[in-house]
């Protein structure tokens, strides 16, 4: 369990500044299993998690949206048989914000706790 699950998220803004630089490197050495990826020149943090079936998959995706919404914070949801893809990134300032690193490590204890 990532130190930054513990953290809450800050109500974003459009003003927000986003993670670049040294804070950017730090925190992506707190979700080492997480790939720093740039889709249409919008940077975002990525991960595949694996299970044995559909089902599980479903199920999965299905309590990270219970935690977007209850974060009102929303990822991109990949769900495949045996397979999720989340990417984490803030719509409103079109790139990283804390607030996708800590979902991130929330993610990943959803995902441990099974
Ligand atoms: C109106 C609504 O609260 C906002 O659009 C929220 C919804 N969920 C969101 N999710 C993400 N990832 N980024 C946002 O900027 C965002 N904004």
């Amino acid at each position: 369990m990532s130190e930054l699950s513990e953290f809450s998220c800050e109500a974003c803004r459009s003003d927000a500044p986003r993670v670049t630089g040294d804070e950017l490197e730090q925190l992506l050495s707190e979700l080492p299993d997480w790939e720093l990826e740039v889709i249409d020149n919008v940077r975002q943090i990525t991960r595949t998690y694996t299970f044995s079936n559909f089902r599980t998959a479903m199920q999965f995706s299905n309590a990270i949206a219970d935690l977007a919404e209850s974060e009102g914070h929303h990822p991109a949801i990949l769900t495949e048989w045996g397979k999720v893809t989340l990417s984490w990134w803030t719509h409103k300032i079109m790139g990283l914000h804390k607030n996708d690193f800590i979902l991130a490590a929330r993610s990943d204890d959803i995902y441990e706790k099974g």
